[in-house]
């Protein structure tokens, strides 16, 4: 791309301070959310290093941050205690002192009263010769906020504590952004190794490489696809001309159509089925049990009364899927959390532990956790909980003794009392893999090593009927969604 005006690049640089980071006490996250909001400003961050509590360290580093970048922004250190060295290090980097600055004095003083005003809540004021003070303005009401982020020359000195650090970027973020450019991005998923599409990617790297960058990114653990390809550009008609070359260039097969927010897009996805005109098996599967479900939010007067049996199989991750889609459209904004019921087995494959704890993040749950056989816990959990009155089950009609069930069955007589509310009842294997795989959800690692079904790790293994000899002569086996259902679902298992 040939550009007649000069467009700079606008730069930044992101300095974290402090020991509690170095020392792996606190994860830095700023940083992160820093790079996020900096790129859709359209600026390049360049560098972010992370220092100690030392003022020669902030110092230097931000000397040096100055001259090589245009924005700089500091996180960490301007807190009220010994330890706190920012402004005296951004001082210091600009050849000048700290002193009280009079507006901070007075603001401080009607925040804390003049009484309580010691001398470690004074150093907050305490701030370079040289410095500004920068009030951010709220856009949405117009309101100038009550206290401002210090700055001097380039370099902007944010609080370490993530909520205020956000705050404060938000409402300053004008002061960043780069009035020429902002990106764009496309990206492009690949079943195939790094190796087998490198030369078309470097191809199209080349031939676009004034104006579109290309990423690529393999991913060994995603069920999905192997390798991410990013596209950024300014320009978004550069942008969409590389990325239909690059995809014109894969091989026969190798993109695949990934949706990167599942979740986020229950509802619509689920109920873009719900409403499909056709009546096929899977179509059908998938009606009755949003219906099913539908009906127990109308049954139970609230979601405390229900939680969902989640123990990170497929007929539960499936289940789980639902259940938040149906939720998501009945209560839009609902920010509470789904309660999940985990009764862990004394030895549980780590995989499991790993995607249970994985789905409790990404789905918002509420994990109620036992350890143990299952009964006993259900008489635990009617003691702890005494509000759940039903529980969501993945259970389908082939598992063992579960033909003669229906979508609403109490547990049975010798059973702590709950009602047992099974969606995919009717279910089939083949349906269970066709909607975990076209909606793209996360499932449990262990489905893509050959397991089909399972328990736990003293009584699981591969299903032999997914077994294969690999081109290396070794004994492998194929992923669970292929196997075609005969029966076989649960000969990886001895009970
Ligand atoms: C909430 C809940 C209720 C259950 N109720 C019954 C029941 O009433 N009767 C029964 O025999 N088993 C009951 N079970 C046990 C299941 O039928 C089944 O044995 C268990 O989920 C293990 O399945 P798996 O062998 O496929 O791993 C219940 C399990 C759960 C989690
Ligand atoms: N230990 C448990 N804790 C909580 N719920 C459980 C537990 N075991 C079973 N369930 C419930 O019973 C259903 C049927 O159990 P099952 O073992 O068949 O798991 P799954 O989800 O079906 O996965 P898979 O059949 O692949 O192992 C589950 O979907 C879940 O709702
Ligand atoms: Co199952
Ligand atoms: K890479
Ligand atoms: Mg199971």
């Amino acid at each position: 791309m040939s550009s007649s005006t000069d467009e700079r690049p606008v730069t930044a640089g992101i300095i974290i301070v402090g020991d509690e980071i170095l020392k792996g006490q606190t994860q830095d996250t700023n940083s992160h959310f820093l790079c996020k909001r900096l790129f859709a400003l359209g600026v390049q961050v360049k560098r972010i290093s992370v220092i100690g509590d030392d003022l020669e360290e902030i110092a230097k580093e931000v000397a040096e941050f100055s001259q090589k970048f245009t924005h700089v922004i500091t996180s960490g250190g301007v807190g009220p205690t010994h330890d706190d060295m920012t402004f005296e290090g951004v001082a210091k980097a600009f050849n000048t002192e700290t002193v009280a600055h009079p507006e901070l004095v007075k603001l401080l003083e009607k925040y804390f009263g003049p009484e309580s005003l010691d001398a470690a809540k004074m150093k907050m004021a305490e701030v370079p010769a040289t410095a500004q003070l920068q009030y951010g303005v709220n856009k949405s009401t117009g309101e100038k906020t009550k206290y401002p982020l210090v700055s001097v020359a380039n370099v902007y000195m944010f609080p370490g504590v993530p909520s205020l650090l956000e705050r404060a970027f938000v409402l300053l973020e004008d002061t960043f952004k780069n009035p020429n450019s902002t990106f764009h991005t496309l990206e492009l998923y690949v079943n195939q190794n790094e190796t087998n599409i490198a030369s078309q990617i470097k191809q199209v790297a080349e031939k676009f490489k004034q104006a579109v960058v290309i990423g690529s990114y393999p991913d060994f653990h995603n069920s999905y696809y192997k390798v991410k390809l990013s596209l950024e550009s300014t320009n978004l008609h550069q942008l969409t001309s590389a990325y239909d070359e690059l995809k014109s260039s894969m091989p026969e097969g190798a993109v695949v159509s990934y949706e990167k927010d599942p979740i986020g897009k229950a509802a619509e996805h689920v109920y873009e089925i719900v409403g499909r005109q056709q009546d096929d098996v899977f179509t059908r599967s998938v009606k009755q049990a949003v219906s099913v479900i539908e009906e127990a939010l109308d049954k139970y007067t609230s979601l405390e009364e229900i939680c969902l049996g989640f123990n990170g199989g497929k007929d539960c991750t499936a289940l789980l899927h639902l259940f938040h889609a149906v939720v998501q459209k009945r209560y839009p904004d609902r920010k509470g959390k789904l309660q999940a019921l985990y009764i862990r087995s004394r030895l549980p494959f780590p995989e499991v532990e790993l995607f249970v704890s994985n789905a409790c993040q990404r789905y918002n749950l509420e994990l109620i956790r036992y350890e143990g056989r299952i009964k006993e816990n259900l008489a635990a959990l009617k003691q702890g909980h005494p509000g759940v009155k039903a529980v969501l089950m993945g259970t389908r009609k082939t598992d063992p003794y579960s033909d003669h069930l229906e979508s609403f069955s109490m547990t049975d007589p010798d059973w702590p009392q709950f009602m047992r509310v099974n969606p995919i009842l009717n279910w089939n294997y083949e349906v269970v893999w066709r909607f975990l795989r076209e909606l793209c959800l996360p499932y449990c690692s262990l489905y893509d090593q050959g397991y089909t079904s399972l328990g736990s790790m003293n009584n699981t293994h591969p299903n032999p009927m997914l077994q294969f000899i690999d081109h290396n002569g070794i004994v492998s086996y194929k992923p669970a969604y292929e196997l075609v259902e005969n029966g076989n679902e649960r000969d990886g298992r001895n009970t």
